[in-house]
Order: C-alpha cells, then sequence, then structure tokens
C-alpha cells in the first residue's frame, strides 16, 4: 500500500481559500475541480477529504483523516481529543454576544434569564457558567444574526469579524468572548511513517509563514555608517556588504521581520541609508 497520509479541509466557505493557498505556497500540487471531494496530491504523499468544517475536528480524532484544518472557535465547540500542530494565522475572527442597538447593556449580568441565540452552545454554556449566569441556550446552525428580530431569542452569540452582519441586522457587540484562527490539527496516535510525513509538511509551513513575515531589505549607505547600520539590520546570520561603484559608499542585503523594519525605517534613514528597497520573501529556511 503506498504510504500517504490525509488531510481534511473545508469544501467551501470561509477556510478554504486560504487553506488552499497554503498547501500550493507548500508546493504540493493537487486537482481541486469543484464537486471532487477527494484528491490525491501529484507531488507530495498526501490526500486531501473536502469536508464541512463541523465534522473536521470528529474526522481527525477517530482517525479517519490525520490532519485537518480547522477554526480553534469550531475545534474547541466540538470538543474533540486532537492535537493542536500550528496556528494558521488565517480566518481570525471572534466569538461575540450581541444585543438590539436600542437596548441598554449594563454587563453581563443583562443575560440573566434571557434567551441567547448560537451555533456554540458549549463555548458560550461554559462562558455564561464562569460568569455565574443563568441563561437559556437556544442552538440553531446558522444565520444566527436574524434571532432578535423574529423574536426567537434576546441576544445572540456569533462568529464577528468587521462586525457589519451584526450592523446590517440591528445589533451592537457586548462582550466577546472566544478569539479564534485557523489551526493544523492531527490525530493523537499517528503511527511514525505518517509523523515523518506530517514534519515534512511543518516543515514547509514553517518556510512559508518565516518568508511571510521577514522582509528581504537592500539599502545604500556611506562606509562610515555601516557599523550602525548593522546593527539596525542583523539579518539571519550577518549582512551581506558589497561595494558600490561609487567610493565610499556600501550596498547592504538584509533580512528583517516586517515588524521591525518600520520601527528601524527612521534611525536607518537618520544613520545615512538611501536608496531603500524592500522585498517579499516566498519561502525562509533558517
Ligand atoms: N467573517 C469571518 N471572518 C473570518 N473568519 C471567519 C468568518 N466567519 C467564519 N470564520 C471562520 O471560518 C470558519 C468557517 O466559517 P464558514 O462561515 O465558512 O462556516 P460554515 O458556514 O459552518 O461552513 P461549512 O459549510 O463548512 O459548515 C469559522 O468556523 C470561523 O473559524
Ligand atoms: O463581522 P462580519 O465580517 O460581518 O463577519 C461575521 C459573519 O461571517 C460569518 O458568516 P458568513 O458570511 O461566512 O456566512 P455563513 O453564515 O453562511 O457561514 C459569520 O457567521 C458571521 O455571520
Ligand atoms: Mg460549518
Amino acid at each position: 500500500m503506498e504510504k500517504i497520509i490525509r488531510i481534511a479541509v473545508q469544501k467551501s466557505g470561509r477556510l478554504s481559500e486560504d487553506s488552499l493557498k497554503l498547501i500550493k505556497e507548500c508546493g504540493i500540487k493537487f486537482y481541486n475541480g469543484t464537486g471532487k471531494l477527494k484528491s490525491t496530491s501529484t507531488n507530495f504523499p498526501i490526500e486531501f477529504l473536502f469536508l464541512r468544517d463541523d465534522d473536521i475536528p470528529g474526522y481527525v480524532s477517530d482517525g479517519v483523516a490525520d490532519l485537518g484544518i480547522v477554526g480553534e472557535n469550531e475545534l474547541v465547540e466540538k470538543n474533540k481529543e486532537v492535537e493542536t500542530l500550528k496556528k494558521l494565522g488565517f480566518s481570525k475572527c471572534r466569538l461575540s454576544l450581541a444585543i438590539p442597538k436600542g437596548e441598554k447593556y449594563p454587563g453581563i449580568d443583562y443575560f440573566e434569564g434571557k434567551n441567547i441565540a448560537t451555533s456554540y452552545p458549549k463555548i458560550l454554556g461554559d462562558y455564561l457558567q464562569k460568569k455565574n449566569i443563568q441563561a437559556e441556550i437556544h442552538e440553531i446552525s446558522g444565520s444566527v444574526e436574524i434571532a432578535p428580530s423574529i423574536g426567537l431569542a434576546e441576544g445572540i452569540c456569533d462568529i464577528v469579524s468587521s462586525g457589519s452582519t451584526l450592523m446590517m441586522n440591528g445589533l451592537k457587540e457586548v462582550e466577546e468572548i472566544f478569539n479564534s484562527e485557523a489551526v493544523l490539527i492531527a490525530n493523537k496516535e499517528l503511527a511514525d511513517w505518517k509523523k515523518e510525513i506530517v514534519d515534512k509538511l511543518l516543515f514547509r509551513i514553517n518556510a512559508v509563514q518565516k518568508g511571510k513575515s521577514n522582509k528581504y531589505v537592500l539599502l545604500n549607505a556611506p562606509n562610515e555608517s555601516l557599523d550602525k547600520i548593522i546593527s539596525l539590520i542583523p539579518g539571519m546570520r550577518s549582512p551581506t556588504i558589497l561595494p558600490l561603484a561609487q567610493k565610499g559608499w556600501s550596498s547592504v542585503h538584509s533580512v528583517i521581520s516586517e515588524d521591525q523594519f518600520w520601527e528601524n525605517i527612521e534611525e536607518l534613514r537618520a544613520a545615512g541609508a538611501e536608496g531603500i528597497l524592500v522585498v517579499p520573501i516566498e519561502k525562509m529556511v533558517i
């Protein structure tokens, strides 16, 4: 039998595009035609299962899939035994309590004895218990924001990102109860040969993520400023220094995290750096 691992990804929705993009950035090729729910990579030992996100934690904990990409909100809600290998940095959102925007909100006690509609009864139930609030949780599977306007509930607990769905439905966010992003999860009892393949995949994901958070910087500087500039952009081991055709000047090449670049830009300019170019990095292996 050919040795391949299986990864469950969302078929279509808020996770699917970025999940597939990450896999492609890892150099893994596969066919992803509409309607095909299973696909094997042509250049990496992995098979894809395209599923509803609700089912991904269960498939991974049962071992039907070895890996999965899912939102932390869905993972915690489903409460399945899996290992979280990596936060992936996309599909960032929060779970919040919201009420009609005309209502006064004195604090969490507002919800005492109230009806709250949600697709996340476990996360909400745990939160209310922690806050000592007795409320009725009304579970619905979607379009949660409609609940107050049709008299189904007095408040809701649902996913918020930009807040525009709440606004368009006459609601206001009053409590943030959970922060979420996409995570890579794994079955807890993977065979050693599967772990080896997973490690190869993780190596590639790390290289892609590191590349994204760093930039390649090129600049020109007078030679007398080189010590100062090197201390500001020290790079991976040390920057590359190349002489310019103009005497007394050098070109400095280095790698720096994007955040640090913006923090150091004024000091770089003050030290005499000019002609600064910042170039994206596709992959980075340290
Ligand atoms: N507006 C948003 N912005 C960012 N991330 C989001 C947003 N909405 C949802 N997410 C994240 O993406 C996940 C999938 O959201 P989506 O709306 O596609 O789920 P779904 O409708 O339940 O999909 P499925 O049909 O697979 O069950 C959510 O569980 C959450 O982690
Ligand atoms: O704060 P916002 O940026 O408006 O995002 C929040 C909305 O996004 C998600 O729904 P989605 O649009 O994915 O549709 P769905 O309910 O069909 O999953 C979520 O269920 C919220 O309704
Ligand atoms: Mg779902």
